[in-house]
């Protein structure tokens, strides 16, 4: 799973990629390593995981990951080429979802490419330039479906509503602000489109609002407007406070957090945004040799879970032994919860939760 961080130049993108590569470089265990100068694998923060940790005193630790890319700076005519326009839109294209990072910070000493700070008018820049691009994807999309029709009049309705996501392109609104059914979703999906992917807008805002008071600045506001009308998730966060905080230990971390009144970082808070956004939940693994958190789609079935580990688990899948994390907790150990009967066996049609500890068992 990837997500690439956009914005316009100088608005704090490479502060925060750095905070998150930064985080990663500290820790001792997998979290992070830097497989490319832009590229930052991260560890999903996973409170349940760390109380197994504790429990059982593994020999090996191993969290979710998630990979964030830090994309290019976007110019204006980036979709005709502009700057490293092509270049930037693709790397765009390959990524899961996107983190938008907008400017809501007043600093006359920053240069703000346009001269001022208008969040607004920021995103509109970028969203016309990931529109202009889409335009060009949905009209292949629009002249192979009418030839579709030629053939079999049933595509008409692909087509008519291919042409209402034209309307709002049009009309300078993204793909994912126009409403769908769950079909024309569906459907929507199989077009690769820059603005119908999942996005989080950080709304990057100065030390001060971001501890005194997030409501009150008038950027963070028209970042939430524009995020609501457009399906999307907001985040407010100060980079700068994360570039401090990615280079302390995690209880200095925590000391400096609560002198703030926050409880977590602006980053764990993003990622596990960027998670949700995705749709994944974590299965949790847990002995002596290893604890290990295993990323799935909402709504995978127990056999397909299994298969994350091994093909074999799926193929000679057999059940799943189950127990809520929470129930564990309660037990204090796995035997005590086994006489309690808490540990559920589980078949083929189990859908997997999240948080779920699991033992597959599988024969092949
Ligand atoms: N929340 C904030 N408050 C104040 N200053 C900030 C904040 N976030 C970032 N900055 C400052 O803004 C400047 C630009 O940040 P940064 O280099 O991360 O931008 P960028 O988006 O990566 O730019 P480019 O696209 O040019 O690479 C830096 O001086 C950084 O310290
Ligand atoms: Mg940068």
């Amino acid at each position: 799973m990837k997500l690439g961080i956009v914005g316009l130049p100088n608005v704090g993108k490479s502060t925060l990629f750095n905070a998150i590569t930064n985080a990663g470089a500290q820790s001792a265990n997998y979290p992070f390593c830097t497989i490319e100068p832009n590229v930052g694998i991260v560890s999903v923060p996973d409170k349940r995981l760390d109380k197994l940790a504790e429990m059982y005193e593994p020999e090996k630790f191993t969290p979710a990951t998630i990979e964030f890319v830090d994309i290019a700076g976007l110019v204006k005519g980036a979709s005709k080429g502009e700057g490293l326009g092509n270049k930037f839109l693709s790397n765009i294209r390959e990524v899961d979802a996107v983190v938008h990072v907008v400017r809501c910070f007043e600093n006359d000493d920053i240069i703000h490419v346009e001269g001022s700070i208008d969040p607004a008018r920021d995103i509109e820049t970028i969203d016309l330039e990931l529109i202009l691009s889409d335009m060009e994807v949905l009209d292949r999309r629009i002249d192979k479906t009418k030839k579709m029709i030629k053939a079999d009049k049933k595509y008409q309705a692909e087509l008519e509503f291919f042409e209402r996501v034209r309307e709002a392109f049009d009309a300078g609104l993204p793909a994912r602000s126009v409403n769908c059914t769950e079909e024309e979703a569906e459907l929507l999906s199989t077009v690769n489109l820059l603005t119908n992917k999942p996005i989080i807008f950080a709304a990057n805002m100065s030390e001060s609002d971001f501890v005194n008071g997030i409501e009150s600045n008038p950027g963070y506001l028209a970042v939430k407007k524009i995020a609501d009308e457009q399906h999307a998730a907001v985040l407010p966060i100060c980079a700068e406070i994360e570039a401090e905080i990615s280079g302390m230990d995690a209880e200095e971390k925590e000391l400096f957090l609560s002198d703030m009144g926050l409880t977590e970082s602006g980053l764990d808070r993003l990622i596990n945004a960027c998670y949700s956004l995705l749709g994944l939940i974590s299965y949790l693994t847990a002995g002596k040799p290893e604890v290990r958190a295993w990323t799935i789609k909402k709504g995978t079935k127990a056999p397909q879970a299994a298969g994350k580990i091994h093909s074999d688990f799926e193929r000679g899948f057999i059940r799943a032994e189950v127990i809520a994390f929470d129930d564990l907790m309660a037990c204090g150990t796995m035997a005590a919860a086994k006489e309690k009967g808490l540990v559920r066996s589980e078949g083929k049609e189990y859908v997997m939760q999240d948080g779920d500890i699991v033992l597959f068992r599988f024969n092949v």
